[in-house]
């Protein structure tokens, strides 16, 4: 049987409000509100997940440690987390809002021993999140280069990281489609399954992810199109369902 692929709607937080950003650069915003109004809206348009992210923890700017918190509670769907998890206090705390799993993404760039350790110890709570300019790594909000993609694949693989997300931040915000070559590649990379983000715009672009879901393309994060009205979530899962 032929697995649907599962669709993420993004709520990132900046200042206790739901943005998105262009390129993930910082003065990007465009602001859509109450987080916890779209996390609801999501939910009631039929998601199965939420992409929940704090921007301001992912650049250092402060937190929304105690709005994810509350928006993670709220939610009867499953809940992906990211956004500054880099160390044993943060974790704790990202796990204990009842989230279905974190993304990290800094920490697998800066602090290897204790991804390989939390990968461990958590299994498939832990994702990484690997943002990428070209197939170089970037961290810190994107901000600094972090290494090579496709030998920090190699080694979470041997790690046993259960899942990545992969982000092509030249896409991400900008409404052009998804880097289809560089999901394709990660896929033939590694036989974990990976979730794409960054550029979705249409539901053919949908479509085209849809059918990477037998070279490993679990899912799809949506930001920009859902807020931009481009089409809507239900629009979305029954396109992906056909
Ligand atoms: O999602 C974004 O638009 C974004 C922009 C800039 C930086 C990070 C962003 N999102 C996600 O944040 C985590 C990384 O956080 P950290 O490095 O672990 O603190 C990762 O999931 C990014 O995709």
């Amino acid at each position: 049987m032929s697995r649907t692929l599962e669709l993420l709607p993004a709520v990132d937080v900046r200042d206790g409000q739901a943005v998105r950003l262009v390129h993930g650069e910082s003065g990007t915003e465009t602001s859509y509100g109450s987080p916890l109004e779209a996390a609801l809206a999501w939910q009631r348009a039929g998601a199965e997940w939420l992409h929940l992210v704090d921007l301001d923890a992912a650049f250092g700017t402060g937190d929304n440690r105690a709005l994810v918190a509350e928006v993670t509670a709220a939610m009867d769907i499953k809940v992906e987390l990211s956004g500054g998890i880099r160390d044993d206090a943060t974790l704790a705390a990202a796990l204990a809002t009842g989230c279905t799993r974190v993304n990290l993404g800094t920490a697998a760039l800066e602090t290897p021993e204790w991804v390989a350790k939390v990968i461990a110890e958590h299994g498939d709570k832990i994702a990484v999140g690997l943002d990428v300019r070209g197939t170089t790594l970037r961290g810190r909000g994107w901000t600094r280069d972090g290494g090579d993609l496709y030998e920090t694949l190699a080694r979470l693989d041997s790690e046993g990281c259960a899942r990545y997300v992969v982000t092509d931040i030249a896409k991400d915000g900008t409404l052009q489609g998804p880097n289809l070559e560089l999901l394709k590649n990660v896929c033939a990379a590694t036989d974990r399954p990976v979730v794409a983000s960054g550029g979705v715009s249409s539901l053919d672009d949908l479509r085209a992810l849809s059918a990477l879901v037998p070279q490993g393309v679990e899912g799809a994060i949506v930001g920009k199109a859902l807020y931009a009205k481009a089409f809507t979530l239900e629009e979305a899962l029954a396109a992906v369902a056909s």
